[in-house]
């Protein structure tokens, strides 16, 4: 597969389709095939993360009689996503190794219908807005922590005062007063890195002191080489609009005679949230929680979700699931290429099956690069550790080497953050190593040298002086898919790849390509079975038609706030 402009590839692909035989009866605007299936029979998962996990169960609810066999390399389902229980003499404590918590709000939404679908709204724990735990969140600069101000804070003049003496908002007042002043970017420049971005339109100090901390919280990455247009959408989408971002915003609310706020949306992303609207209906009780917090999870950490969903799946007698099958290959067969023929198994002994149907979520290294995370969680059996209570702490890329030469993107202090989890008082901690400092590393450090790291870094930053009776090391390597400047040609044009290779048989979902969050990656699978639905399956698309929306031009459209994101309320 090469990723290459395919437009004309689809068109002529459309137009032998529409001069065979059994399809010259169909409506080739329509775009469908002449298949006499109600339903795709089989339908192949091909990977078990929460991605194919999701994909699988909302599949099968588009199609109940479908038969689905899930391919997962690993020897269990659920990806990233890892919860251990370890056993310490007061009791015990949960270790999460990938994603911890999700976050509320309208990107949860499909999440928490999901959850409640599942039965497993009781075993939600939630952290509410404005505990300690979800509230105090802190930057590590230049060899302290500083703890930001959250939304709910009284304006203190002495905090700010002290964030400002530590020159961790150096450049930010004047940047901001300064920015409807800068001149708009040329015609030409279609893209550019979050930092060039932050340094065309603010100070590059804004940059490398908060935007970079923010986006090792999310991405591990580098913010000069991660994508504004993708990443920074909003503020890149009114820098078009009106030469300044708070030009821009000033701009669409004149524009229009509603008095109601307006945002731009990507058009299709508008279709998408008026579904949600219309499809989502969550119990009171349950609203109301997510109504108020500001995080959550599970009892038994994130794992109980992937549990849940592979029994679910289990028990519906219509999901297969292959553990240790790698997919080797998967492409069009059959008559009028109506199949998929997906091969999987060792080189020198694979097996091929024949599908009606793929759902994708597997990667490819040439649409996006990856990071490697490694997650040092530790456990304390003291649990006034650290005199500083919160959600944890974030290491910007401008705190000099000899304050990180561990090369950490951030501490969690897991015990504030979540309560309910542990039977064991205590601290527990989780550091973050890696992400794009380790870009190019073929080799990795081992578990020992990553226990050093997390403590060396600890005894630094937190003059923690302890030692933990409980830690674990894991390595997840490429975990965090980059999107990195020019994302979004690369999208597009990886999209009518799909779109004319596999005329509709595969269809692709996954954090490459819809989002890198647990949150992105269920809604991701939602809309894309959502898409099947009816005829819809039979239809030449990919999944990836918000990249290829013609509605889309490079602009986006003003719209009410009230027609994007649902909110939690109902
Ligand atoms: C394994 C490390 C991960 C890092 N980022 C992500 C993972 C899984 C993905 C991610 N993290 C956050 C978001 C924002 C949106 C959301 O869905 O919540 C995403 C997509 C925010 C976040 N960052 C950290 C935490 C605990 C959270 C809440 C959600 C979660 O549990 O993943 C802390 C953190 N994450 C990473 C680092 C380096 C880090 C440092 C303290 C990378």
């Amino acid at each position: 597969m090469r990723l290459r402009k395919h437009v004309p590839l689809i068109e002529s692909t459309l137009k032998r389709v529409a001069l065979r035989p059994a399809a010259s009866s169909l409506c080739t605007r329509c775009r469908r095939y002449a298949s006499s299936q109600a339903y795709p029979e089989k339908v192949a998962v091909l990977g078990g993360g929460i991605s194919g996990l999701a994909s699988a169960y909302f599949v099968s609810k588009e199609f109940p009689r479908s038969k689905i066999t899930i391919y997962e390399a690993n020897k269990d389902s659920g990806g990233w996503i890892q919860s251990r229980r370890v056993q310490t003499p007061t009791g015990d404590v949960l270790f999460e190794y990938g994603a911890r918590t999700l976050r509320p709000g309208s990107n949860a939404l499909i999440t928490a219908q999901l959850i409640q679908d599942l039965g497993l709204t009781d075993n939600v724990i939630f952290a509410k807005t404005g505990s300690t735990g979800a509230k105090n969140r802190y930057v590590y600069y230049p060899d302290r922590l500083q703890r930001l101000p959250s939304p709910g804070d009284a304006p203190d003049f002495w905090h700010i005062a002290g964030l400002w003496q530590s020159g961790l908002l150096a450049g930010a007042p004047s940047a901001l007063l300064l920015e409807p002043f800068r001149p708009q970017r040329p015609e030409s420049l279609k893209d550019e890195s979050i930092g060039a971005f932050i340094e065309r339109r603010l100070d590059k100090r804004v940059g490398n002191n908060l935007a970079s901390a923010v986006m090792h919280g999310i991405y591990a990455g580098d913010i000069w080489k991660l994508s504004a247009r993708t990443l920074l959408s909003q503020a890149w989408m009114l820098e078009g609009l009106a030469g300044s971002i708070f030009k821009g915003m000033i701009k669409i609310q004149q524009e229009t005679p509603l008095t109601d706020k307006v945002m731009l949306f990507h058009p299709h992303d508008l279709d998408v949230f008026k579904a949600m609207r219309e499809e989502v209906k969550l119990d009171e009780t349950f609203q109301r929680h997510l109504d108020g917090c500001a995080m959550f999870t599970f009892e038994d950490g994130m794992a109980e979700l992937v549990t849940a969903l592979k029994k679910n799946l289990e028990n519906s007698g219509r999901v297969d699931f292959k553990f240790g099958s790698w997919v080797q290959d998967y492409k069009l067969a059959g008559e009028n290429r109506q199949h998929v023929d997906v091969t999987t198994g060792p080189k020198d002994s694979p097996s091929t099956e024949r599908y009606d149907l793929a759902v994708s979520t597997l990667r490819d290294k040439r649409l996006t690069p990856f990071v490697t995370v490694q997650t040092v969680n530790l456990y304390f059996p003291n649990p006034n550790l650290i005199p500083q209570k919160g959600f944890g702490y974030l290491i910007p890329q401008s705190v000099a080497f000899e304050e990180n030469p561990e090369r950490a993107l951030g501490v969690i202090f897991d015990s504030d953050a979540i309560q309910g989890q542990d039977t064991a008082e205590g601290t527990k901690l989780t550091v973050m190593l890696g992400g794009h400092y380790w870009d190019g590393w073929e080799h990795f450090p081992s578990d020992d040298e990553a226990y050093g790291l997390a403590m060396s870094l600890l005894r630094r930053h937190l003059k923690i002086k302890e030692e933990p009776t409980h830690y674990n090391v894991n390595l997840s390597k490429d975990c965090i898919p980059q999107y990195t400047v020019g994302y979004e040609d690369r999208l597009k044009s990886y999209a009518e790849h799909v779109t004319s290779q596999y005329l509709g048989r595969v269809r692709v979902v996954g954090s490459q390509t819809h989002g890198v969050g647990v949150n992105d990656c269920i809604r991701g699978a939602w809309a894309m079975a959502r898409q099947l639905r009816g005829a819809g399956w039979k239809k030449i698309e990919s999944g990836l038609e918000r990249a290829m929306d013609a509605r889309y031009d490079g602009a986006w459209v003003s719209a009410p706030a009230n027609q994007g994101p649902p909110k939690v309320k109902s």
